[in-house]
């Protein structure tokens, strides 16, 4: 863990390499994704086979390559009842969100008469990764296949690791909950690939989202282009700016919410109140030893845990903005003030009592967001991720006559003579 005081001299330099560092590629895995990819592109299941034994310790022949329908309708039949509540709960409230982002078609006539429009239109199938390494993640089933749902995509597929051929039961409730139509029990770079370029058994998708750990999201990123991507969403990062109103415990279990999930997340602490960092420092010593996922949690939190002293909150917005975190928390007296000055963020939760967990669950927005500093340019998962838009275009003969000589002259400027007389034919000249 890194402290860092906004007074000192050679704090600009120390908060820059902090920057710098904010990237998942802290374990730089690009040259064994593009291996994998390129393997799986080749030789398809038996490639997908091997990745999977290697990395998830199970033989996909003897376990099963996929669960059906009737197996993830009984699993969520067999839900203890406070497990089910809690689901439909997030679910009920993820689709309520999501619903509202629905585009709506544009059809106008402009002053020349002429007729233009927009038409949104689902993908025909959506690739859906849920992660499933170092935990199971029924909550990212319900983010990807719900958007997916609510935007009308006709075939939803899912892949997700089931590490020594365990299959998590709420994982296959939340994928019927959701209206899932495949699950396969692959992970990591090569589940990615077989999405995108397509295998023996599984058909290729035409767009994938999802979050993931490192191999996950470089494989995402380097397969954009093949298929449409939401964006890179890696290792979980947070970023809490607190005054020292708030208790330390809490401020500390916020920041090891989301050291937890992986040991290359990234958790970070602004305060204006030096005795405060000293107190969640120590808080977060007492708060680690009661998790379960403590060496996790402790790998990520000695690696890329920071807390920054300011002397002021006047100074947060900037260091935020530089940092483009995943998620902002915002506790202190007038949140409000400070988030609109935050102009990079794949989400802020205000005030004392809207800890980031509540958001990964059940507040209804999307909790695959970008990581690595990628708020800059990406937002949140939504349901326009799974569309996309065609414009379109009518005019009459009076419309033509209107625009289509500028239209001619551009052609002809641009040395290309067969553009200008497809329109000047219907001029008549
Ligand atoms: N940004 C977001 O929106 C968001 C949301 C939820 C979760 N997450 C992140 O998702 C991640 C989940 O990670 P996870 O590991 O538990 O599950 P995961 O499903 O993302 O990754 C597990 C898979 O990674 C592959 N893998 C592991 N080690 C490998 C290696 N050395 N080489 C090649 N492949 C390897 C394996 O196939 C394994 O099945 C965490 O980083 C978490 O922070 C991010
Ligand atoms: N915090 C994660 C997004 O970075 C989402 C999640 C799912 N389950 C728990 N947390
Ligand atoms: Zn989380």
């Amino acid at each position: 863990m890194l402290r860092l005081s906004s007074n000192d001299p050679g704090f600009a330099e120390a908060f820059a390499r902090v920057v710098a560092d904010r990237r998942e590629s802290a374990v730089d895995v690009a040259a064994d994704v593009a291996a994998i990819l390129q393997d799986v592109r080749e030789r398809g299941d038996a490639a997908l086979g091997e990745l999977t034994a290697k990395f998830d310790g199970h033989d996909l022949d003897q376990s099963g390559w996929q669960v059906d329908a009737e197996t993830c309708r009984k699993a969520f039949g067999d839900l203890d009842p406070t497990l089910r509540s809690a689901l439909e709960l997030a679910a009920e409230r993820i689709r309520a969100y999501h619903a509202a982002q629905l585009p709506e078609d544009r059809d106008y006539t402009d002053a020349a008469g002429v007729r233009l429009g927009a038409t949104w239109r689902a993908v025909d199938a959506a690739g859906l990764y849920v992660p499933g390494g170092r935990a199971a993640y029924p909550s990212s089933m319900l983010m990807n296949a719900i958007p997916a749902k609510v935007a009308g995509v006709e075939r939803l597929v899912v892949v997700t690791p089931t590490p020594k051929g365990e299959v998590n039961p709420l994982v296959l409730a939340a994928a019927h909950l959701a209206g899932v139509d495949e699950v396969w029990r692959v992970g990591g770079a090569h589940a990615v690939a077989a999405l995108a370029y397509g295998t023996e058994r599984i058909s290729p998708v035409d767009v994938i989202t999802g979050p993931g750990n490192a191999w996950v999201a470089e494989a995402k990123r380097q397969l954009y282009g093949v298929v449409g991507i939401d964006m890179v969403a890696g290792p979980s990062e947070i970023l809490v700016i607190a005054d020292a109103q708030n208790e330390p415990r809490k401020i500390a279990a916020d920041l090891l919410s989301q050291a937890e999930h992986d040991p290359t997340s990234q958790s970070i602490l602004i305060t204006d109140d030096a005795a405060f960092a000293d107190a969640v420092e120590q808080a977060v010593e007492t708060e680690l030893t009661a998790l379960h996922t403590q060496a996790t949690a402790r790998a990520s939190w000695e690696t890329n845990g920071v807390i920054i002293d300011v002397a002021s909150f006047a100074e947060a917005p900037a260091l935020a903005n530089a940092l483009a975190a995943e998620h902002v928390e915002i506790a202190t007296d007038d949140p409000e003030a400070l988030m609109k000055q935050i102009r990079h963020a794949g989400s802020v939760f205000l005030g004392r009592m809207t800890p980031e967990a509540v958001g990964d669950y059940v507040a209804g927005p999307n909790h695959v967001l970008p990581t690595g500093r990628r708020a800059r340019f990406s937002s949140g998962l939504s349901v326009l991720d799974f569309m996309k838009r065609t414009s379109f275009i009518q005019l009459d003969s009076a419309a033509l006559e209107a625009i289509g000589p500028a239209a001619v002259a551009l052609a002809d400027a641009e040395g290309l003579p067969a553009h200008a007389r497809s329109i000047s034919v219907r001029l008549g000249q």
